[in-house]
């Protein structure tokens, strides 16, 4: 029976698959399902540092229909404060679990005060920092704003104290932009982890009945997920993989099933995320997909992770 378990900075986790930070995990009872179900770790929704609503509906659609490609999403960062997520790290079974927790402060300064807190509480939960929301209205990637992102990391990280902390990058797509993006990252040494990716930014789809988008926020604008960003993920994936051996990767993007999360550990992924597909399946889907990944390490004649851990072969 192949083992799938893992270690992330140092933990132990029991598997490699965790939620995406947006999916079925706003709230207390999200959480709460999270915790309960087979996912080796999990993460909170990014917070801001005042609870949002967020954009107006419909906010969130799966694409072509009965066999769903993918979804598009423009949520716009509804959630329920910094606050109420600290408290809800206050209340985890770390036992049970890692809990990671996302922040995607609307300043700097927001980010800062978020990150102060988190310092003084002494949490075991692990700092994803969100720099690639593409949903908020007139608010840029931080992600693709090179000079922005390298002065938010140098204050982040002094004001962390210099704890290992992750980053949660959007997508690129530019051989020219994984070396820039990695030559900053790689100044920070506490930034321990890189998660690649968040959905694809500002995608249209158009309902040809209708003749109209298919939701409401930016003119129908929203960021893409599932499997019409699988290719991209892992990309992103291996890019970082290969330029940033100090840090370790986490994938998002297009994992529906076991193939999906061998192809994203192949690709030099420690954990793997899910958005789309658990957004549609629910928390069972960890169970599936666990099962699924054992069953392909099986056939293979994988015992653990390691022995394909980043071993994605060139031709
Ligand atoms: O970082 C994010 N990525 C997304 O695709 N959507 C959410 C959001 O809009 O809140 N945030």
């Amino acid at each position: 029976m192949p083992n799938l378990a893992t270690t992330f900075l140092d933990l132990p986790l029991n598997n490699p698959l965790m939620n995406a930070s947006g999916v079925w995990c706003s709230v207390g009872s999200q959480l709460e399902a999270l915790q309960e179900s087979e996912a080796g770790a999990m993460v909170t929704k990014s917070c801001t540092l005042q609870p949002r609503d967020g954009n107006p509906e419909p906010r969130y659609r799966v694409l072509n229909g009965d066999k769903p490609w993918g979804s598009i999403n423009s949520m716009g960062l509804p959630n329920e404060g910094f606050a109420y997520y600290l408290r809800y790290t206050e209340r985890h079974d770390y036992e049970s679990k890692p809990l990671f927790i996302s922040i995607s402060g609307l300043t700097l300064d927001d980010n800062l005060a978020m990150i102060d807190s988190l310092k003084d509480a002494v949490t075991p939960a692990i700092l994803e920092i969100n720099l690639s929301c593409p949903n908020v209205p007139g608010k840029a990637q931080l992600g693709y704003d090179f000079d922005a992102m390298d002065t938010l990391l140098a204050e982040v990280t002094s004001g962390y104290g210099q704890r290992a902390l992750g980053v949660k990058l959007p997508p690129y797509f530019d051989i020219a932009h994984f070396d820039e993006a990695a030559a900053i990252l790689n100044r920070y040494p506490s930034v321990a982890f890189v998660t690649c990716i968040n959905s694809i930014g500002n995608a249209l789809a158009i309902d040809i009945d209708s003749e109209s988008v298919i939701i409401k926020p930016k003119d129908g604008f929203g960021g893409l997920g599932g499997d019409y960003v699988l290719p991209t993920a892992l990309a992103n994936v291996n890019a970082f993989y290969r330029r940033c051996p100090e840090k370790a990767i986490i994938g998002c993007g297009g994992v529906k099933s076991g193939q999906e999360a061998f192809m994203h550990i192949l690709a030099g992924a420690t954990l793997v995320q899910m958005g789309t597909a658990l957004y549609e399946e629910g928390p069972s889907i960890f169970g599936r997909v666990k099962a699924e990944l054992s069953e392909i390490m099986e056939k293979k004649g994988y015992s653990s992770l390691s022995q394909f851990h980043g071993k994605l072969k060139t031709l």
